[in-house]
Formats: C-alpha cells, sequence, structure tokens
C-alpha cells in the first residue's frame, strides 16, 4: 500500500505515460488521491471527520475518463470497478442491488491481497509442493518391500472418524513410521534436484488435488439463492478430492496454489481485504446522467431518480455486508461520470451533486491528440499492432503521413457520423490492418510499411461513404 504516498505531481507524469491531454482531470483525480493519503495521516478521530471529496468527470464518450481512473488504480495498487449507473434501472434488475458495486470491489480487494500474499509466502509452499511431487514420483518402501505413497490412505481415515464419533482418540498414522530406505532418500533427493532445474516439465504425473469444480458449484449456488454467507463456505466444506494427469509443471503449479490457500490465514486475508478496499477503494460510476430523470416519464422517471436515491448512502458512507464482512463505504472515492448531452448535473437529485463536489470537464480529442494516442502512450494501439504481427516475423512501419491520414479520418468520421472519440482509431486500425492480420500467419511477408498511400487504398473510400462507414469504421 505504499503507492499510495504518491504526489499529485508523479501521478500525472505516470498518468501521462498512458493517456494523452486531459490534464485538468489528471491534476483533480490526483489531489484527490493525495488528500486521502493525507487524511491516513491524521488522529483516528480527524479521520473520521474528513470525508473524501468525490470527482464527476464531464466530457463526450471516448476521451478518456475510464481510462485515468483505470491507470490511476493500478498506479496505486488500489482496487477498481467500473458500473454503468444505466444498469440499476433495467427492467428485472434484482431490486436495483445497488449495493453489488461495492461487493464487486470487495471481491476485487480480495483477490489482489491474496495475491500479494501468496507472492511473501511463495518460496515456502513451493517447497511444501515440490516435496510432494517428489513423494509421488519416489513413493516410500514399506517394510515388505512393496512400494506406497505417503499420507494417510482412505481406509485409515474412515476408522480415525468412526474412533472420534464413538468418542475415542485415534491414533493418528505417523508418516515417519513408513520404511525410507536409504535407497529411497537419495533417489528423493536426486529427484527433487531435478525438478529444481526443471527437468522433470513435460512429464506426467497422477495427482491428487482438490476438485476445482466444488467451489465454483457452491459460489453458483449461492449466487442464484442470493445467499451471502459470513464466510465462503467453500472453505469450511470438506473438499472433494480428484485424481488427474498432468504435466510436472502444472502439477508444481496446483500444489503451490494448494498449499498457498494452506499457509494464509482466511480470517486475516478477508479482514485486510476490506481494510483495503475501505481506505483505497475507487467505484467508476460511468453514465451517471442516464439515471437523471427527463420530465414527463412517469414510471421511467421514478425508477431513474429512484436509482439515484439508492446510491445515495452508499456514497454518504454506510455499512455494506459481504461474504468477507462488512465494509465501511466512508472513505471510497466514488468518480462519476458522464456525457451531460441533454442534461447538466445541476439535473442530479441535491444530494447526490453535494457528493460530487470536484467537477472536471474532458476535451473533446483533436486531429493532434490522434496522432499522439496512436503512438505515444505505452500501450500505444499502433506499438500493440506491431508487436502483434512482430510474433509472425513481420516488421510492420507506419510512416508518419499514415499515422497522420489515419488521425484525419478519425477525425472526419466522428464529425460526420457518430462521436465515438478514440474507440474510432480502434476500429479503423482494425479494418486497415485486416488482410495482414489475416495472411501474416500463412505468408513470409518480410518488412511491411504503412503508407499514407496504403490508407487511403484500404479505408479512403469506405470513410468517405457515410452508410458505408457507419457499419465498418
Ligand atoms: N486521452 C486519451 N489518451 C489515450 N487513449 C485514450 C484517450 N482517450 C481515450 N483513449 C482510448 O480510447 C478508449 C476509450 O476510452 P475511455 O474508456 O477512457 O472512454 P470514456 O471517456 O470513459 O468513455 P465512456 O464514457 O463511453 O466510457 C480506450 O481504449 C482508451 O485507451
Amino acid at each position: 500500500m505504499a503507492e499510495i504516498d504518491k504526489t499529485p505531481k508523479q501521478i500525472v507524469s505516470e498518468l501521462d505515460e498512458y493517456v494523452i491531454g486531459q490534464t485538468a482531470a489528471k491534476k483533480a483525480i490526483a489531489i484527490a488521491l493525495r488528500n486521502r493519503y493525507r487524511r491516513l495521516q491524521l488522529s483516528a478521530s480527524m479521520q473520521t471527520e474528513i470525508t473524501p471529496k468525490n470527482m464527476l468527470m464531464i466530457g463526450p464518450t471516448g476521451v478518456g475518463k475510464t481510462e485515468i481512473a483505470r491507470r490511476l488504480a493500478k498506479i496505486v495498487d488500489a482496487p477498481f470497478v467500473k458500473v454503468e449507473a444505466s444498469k440499476f434501472t433495467e427492467v428485472g434488475h434484482a431490486g436495483r442491488d445497488v449495493e453489488s458495486m461495492i461487493r464487486d470491489l470487495v471481491d476485487s480487494s480480495v483477490q489482489m491481497e491474496q495475491k500479494s500474499q501468496f507472492k511473501g509466502i511463495r518460496s515456502d509452499a513451493e517447497r511444501r509442493a515440490d516435496n510432494r511431487i517428489v513423494n509421488i514420483l519416489v513413493p516410500a518402501t514399506t517394510a515388505d518391500g512393496t512400494q506406497k505413497q505417503s499420507g494417510v490412505d482412505f481406509q485409515n481415515l474412515v476408522s480415525m472418524v468412526e474412533k472420534m464419533q464413538r468418542g475415542e482418540t485415534p491414533e493418528v498414522p505417523n508418516a515417519q513410521s513408513e520404511e525410507i530406505t536409504s535407497e529411497v532418500r537419495d533417489k528423493r533427493s536426486a529427484t527433487a534436484d531435478q525438478l529444481r532445474r526443471g527437468l522433470l516439465d513435460g512429464r506426467e504425473i497422477t495427482i491428487t488435488m482438490d476438485d476445482p469444480q466444488q467451489d465454483l458449484g457452491m459460489n453458483n449456488m449461492m449466487g442464484q439463492m442470493g445467499i451471502d454467507f459470513g464466510t465462503s463456505l467453500g472453505q469450511m466444506l470438506p473438499k472433494k478430492r480428484i485424481q488427474r494427469t498432468v504435466d510436472v509443471s502444472e502439477a508444481r503449479e496446483i500444489f503451490i496454489r494448494e498449499e498457498s490457500e494452506k499457509l494464509i490465514s482466511h480470517g486475516d486475508l478477508y479482514h485486510a481485504a476490506i481494510k483495503r478496499a475501505e481506505n483505497t477503494g475507487i467505484v467508476f460510476i460511468d453514465e451517471i446522467d442516464k439515471i437523471i430523470a427527463k420530465t414527463n416519464q412517469g414510471g421511467e422517471d421514478i425508477s431513474r431518480e429512484g436509482v439515484q436515491r439508492d446510491i445515495l448512502p452508499i456514497v454518504e458512507g454506510s455499512q455494506v455486508n459481504t461474504k468477507y464482512g462488512p465494509i465501511n463505504t466512508d472513505h471510497i472515492l466514488f468518480i462519476a461520470s458522464g456525457a451531460f448531452q441533454d442534461s447538466k448535473p445541476s439535473d442530479l437529485i441535491a444530494e447526490l451533486q453535494g457528493r460530487f463536489p470536484i467537477r472536471v470537464e474532458l476535451n473533446d480529442l483533436t486531429k493532434e491528440d490522434f496522432v499522439k494516442i496512436l503512438t505515444e502512450p505505452k500501450n500505444a494501439l499502433v506499438k500493440q499492432y506491431i508487436a502483434l504481427v512482430g510474433t509472425e516475423n513481420i516488421k510492420l512501419t507506419f510512416t508518419i503521413e499514415a499515422i497522420n491520414k489515419i488521425a484525419e479520418i478519425a477525425t472526419q468520421l466522428n464529425r460526420s457520423t457518430e462521436n465515438i472519440g478514440a474507440r474510432r482509431l480502434h476500429t479503423i486500425l482494425e479494418k486497415l490492418l485486416e488482410d495482414i492480420l489475416y495472411e501474416g500467419a500463412d505468408m513470409e511477408m518480410g518488412d511491411i510499411t504503412i503508407t499514407e498511400h496504403y490508407v487511403e487504398e484500404k479505408i479512403g473510400e469506405i470513410a468517405s461513404d457515410k452508410n458505408l462507414s457507419q457499419y465498418i469504421l
């Protein structure tokens, strides 16, 4: 969680690596985040007094609103979810369950927390997993000379349980009592060495593992019944074990996961995840303008305003129950976003407006922005395509004139058809490179340069035909 202490300037400069322009929005979001860090430095009583100032991003579609918020979460390692506000107005939506956004946030937090805890115990889990594999590959030899795998077998287990039911104390068979001959010991240490050096990868091995379907089935069933148990029921039920034949490398990953699960305390994990979501979580509510009531629409309007009223307590700060325990939403950062083409933020119900005091407008993107978006960000589209076809030994290059032409066509199309912002670049590039992507796998094409002429030839005609471009570009 150390990432949270980044200064606003550092955050903006990291955002600059991915998002072009929109400086006002980047600054505002960086300040909102810094204030949260500042708050955490205060005494507990002061902390509860200061609630985070939520933010409203206003701007047309496809200009970077979501991208800024999502990147920010990545930069500071914060749990993040995006929801469409309009989804809660849909007929049949289970009781307009707006709290689901918070539960999704906690799910994402649990995953992040689990990943970081697993990382901390990785070497321990690896050692245990390796032991299990070695024991399978080189089974212990019993006194009568037959081989058997270490561990308690099923019959033993049944008789142990029966004894416990009768109130007796069962004898726990001691794995050490198995005859491990020096020959077995030597063989095991040689195998362990081969395993560590990856020499056994690719060899098949039959393992006994937890049934992955069991948790899935249980979760689906709970979901369908709308039940949220206090703890994950899957953790409490006895695990169904199944046998599977897999590569040694895959078996190792399966065992590392199982051993990691055993090594961590789930109670601590869930507690840490809830704290993390409470203190650093970011919820992005898109299309907030779609839940503004239009006049004279009767029932539909009531439902839209109803959603605003449902969202209000969550944004104001309340407790939401999740299957990992209750979470307090007081300090979660909410970022709402909308185009507000036929409405204004002041059309939202007054209480909700008050909860989003930071307002920023995002600009429409120009042709110059498109040129930069195509080429500059770390994950720029052009770089992605170059890398993709590069896997088939094709060296793809774009001339500056070609990039300019693509940007120009995108700007024109956004004007003549619907304005979808930078999303237009995705559809244009996909169409432009269609042939190369199709034929690349079969042909030795060597170097390919995309010129202005190539761009005109491939998409010029479609772009100038309004009817056609509506469907294709
Ligand atoms: N300013 C920008 N710099 C770099 N890429 C951008 C920019 N604006 C948009 N993009 C790219 O365009 C796509 C859509 O952008 P984004 O999801 O941020 O749209 P949005 O403004 O949130 O719109 P909506 O409200 O419809 O969700 C993303 O792939 C994003 O990378």
